[in-house]
């Protein structure tokens, strides 16, 4: 079922932008370009290897999918499969299209599985698929009963620049990337990319009008503009947060062709949402106007490659509770060490690693401990690293609260980064020794021999 909510707009105008996506009419799929898939042959189906259910799991513009099993020999096991139609004759050469498209990217593992093309005498050519039990992305963020977490996001986000990594480095782009077209599997854990209607081979003179308004990037829709594989990043952007926040990124009431005039020409964007400065400045970098400033694919991938590593827990499989849950929850974040100072391995990582830390560390509040007086606060300021050498992580505390039982903390004697020889005791960890000493309501492990340091804060 398609989810009008979850891509922001509702179907209210004569204009006919569909909460979906554009009609056919404005979706323009049959660019002739025979060099992207022509030379190869889509493997048939046989009809006596099928059996179709009636369910329909799926429309869109061009089609709709229905769920059947398929053995791939008499003999063999049958799995469930999903059959893509063309609603209308004039749509059949665009599926065949988008099979031969699909053929040609099963090497990698975030695009959907394609078997091959069956035929019926009613319903016509079909595309037989894997089948994805999980429904789609879009479905998943307004399902307010399947909890998940800031790992798993990161997971599936990961999962996603993988397979646009994939097109970017073959000279391809998608131009339709949305939550609709993201289909999970297997407890939530797998992600992969459907719908390839939109695919296309890069060239300099894409001007084409062409995507679903929420996730359409400005330059796609100004016009006569030249745009490049940088739309799929905009979109890319877009689904993050979406994502993360769990709801439409645009009123509902907005029409299609306002809400693209507002962000071609006013540049609205979804709004500030609560989470990490590491999540929401990426994304944000993502949909810039200016294609030159959103990263490329493989910065996308390497970034996410990264924040894997910090979030743990990232394939455990989600299931259907009956809690209603409507933010993500943080999680604990690992830091890698060496030799007593922070070392993340990349610029990239540094950023994360002092955003993340300042976040987190923000947040504490001085518990009143048994005997210790009264309730006070401390304002952790981070001193960023401002070269590349100084990668490790300073923090400089200063006492807001009155009493001297602070002022006199040994927190003073390391207040000063200058003064703190990072090679040998880091700062950071006598500053956590210090929390720690005041049973404060903070968790810190040292793990693989005090090469990792794990920190949660409630
Ligand atoms: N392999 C699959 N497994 C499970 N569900 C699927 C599968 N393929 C498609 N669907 C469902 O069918 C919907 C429509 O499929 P698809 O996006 O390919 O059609 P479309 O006509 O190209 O859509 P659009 O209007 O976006 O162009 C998907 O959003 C999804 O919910």
């Amino acid at each position: 079922m398609e989810d009008n909510e979850a891509s922001g707009l509702m179907v209210q105008n004569s204009y006919s932008f569909s909460s979906i996506s554009p009609t056919p009419s404005q979706k323009i799929r049959s660019s002739r370009d025979s060099d992207l898939c022509d030379t190869l042959d889509i493997p048939i189906v046989s009809r006596k290897r099928l059996e179709p259910f009636n369910t329909r799991i799926g429309r869109g513009t061009f089609g709709y999918v229905t769920l059947a099993q398929y053995r791939e020999s008499p003999e063999s096991e049958p799995t469930k499969v999903a059959i893509k139609f063309a609603n209308k004759e004039t749509t059949k050469d665009s599926l065949k299209r988008e099979a031969k498209v699909l053929l040609q990217l099963q090497e990698n593992g975030h695009c959907i599985k394609i078997y091959g093309m069956c035929k019926y005498p009613d319903k016509g050519i079909g595309v037989v698929m894997e089948y994805m039990d999980c429904k789609s992305m879009a479905e998943l963020v307004n399902d307010k009963k399947v909890d998940y977490k800031i790992g798993n996001a990161i997971s599936w986000l990961y999962q996603l620049s993988d397979a646009i990594d994939y097109f970017h480095s073959r000279g391809q782009v998608h131009r339709d990337l949305k939550c609709q077209n993201l289909l999970l599997s297997d407890e939530y854990k797998n992600l992969k990319v459907c719908d390839f209607g939109t695919f296309k081979k890069l060239d300099n003179s894409m001007t084409t009008n062409i995507g679903t308004p929420i996730t359409m990037a400005p330059e796609i829709f100004e016009g006569n503009k030249k745009y490049d594989a940088k739309c799929d990043i905009y979109s890319f952007g877009i689904i993050m947060w979406q994502i993360i926040a769990r709801r439409s990124p645009y009123p509902s009431r907005l029409e299609a062709i306002s809400l693209l005039f507002n962000v071609a020409d006013r540049k609205i964007r979804p709004p500030e949402i609560k989470c990490s400065s590491i999540l929401s400045r990426f994304y944000k970098r993502c949909w810039h106007p200016d294609p030159n400033i959103r990263p490329t694919s493989s910065e996308v991938k390497a970034y996410f490659e990264i924040l894997r590593k910090y979030y743990p827990n990232t394939t455990k499989p989600l299931v259907h509770t009956s809690t209603v849950t409507s933010s993500i929850v943080q999680e604990p974040i690992k830091i890698e060490r060496d030799n007593g100072k922070i070392m993340p391995k990349s610029q990239n990582a540094a950023m994360f690693v002092e955003n993340e830390l300042y976040a987190r560390i923000s947040k504490l509040k001085v518990k009143e401990a048994k005997n210790q007086g009264p309730v006070k606060s401390l304002n952790p300021d981070v001193v960023r690293p401002t070269t590349s050498e100084d990668m490790g992580i300073c923090l400089n505390y200063e006492n807001s609260g009155s009493a001297s039982e602070a002022t006199s903390s040994p927190i003073d004697s390391i207040n000063s980064p200058t003064n703190s020889d990072k090679n040998d005791i880091p700062p950071i960890e006598q500053i956590l020794e210090y929390f720690r000493a005041k049973e404060l309501d903070i968790q810190v492990d040292f793990l693989a021999n005090k090469k990792i340091i794990q920190i949660s804060a409630s």
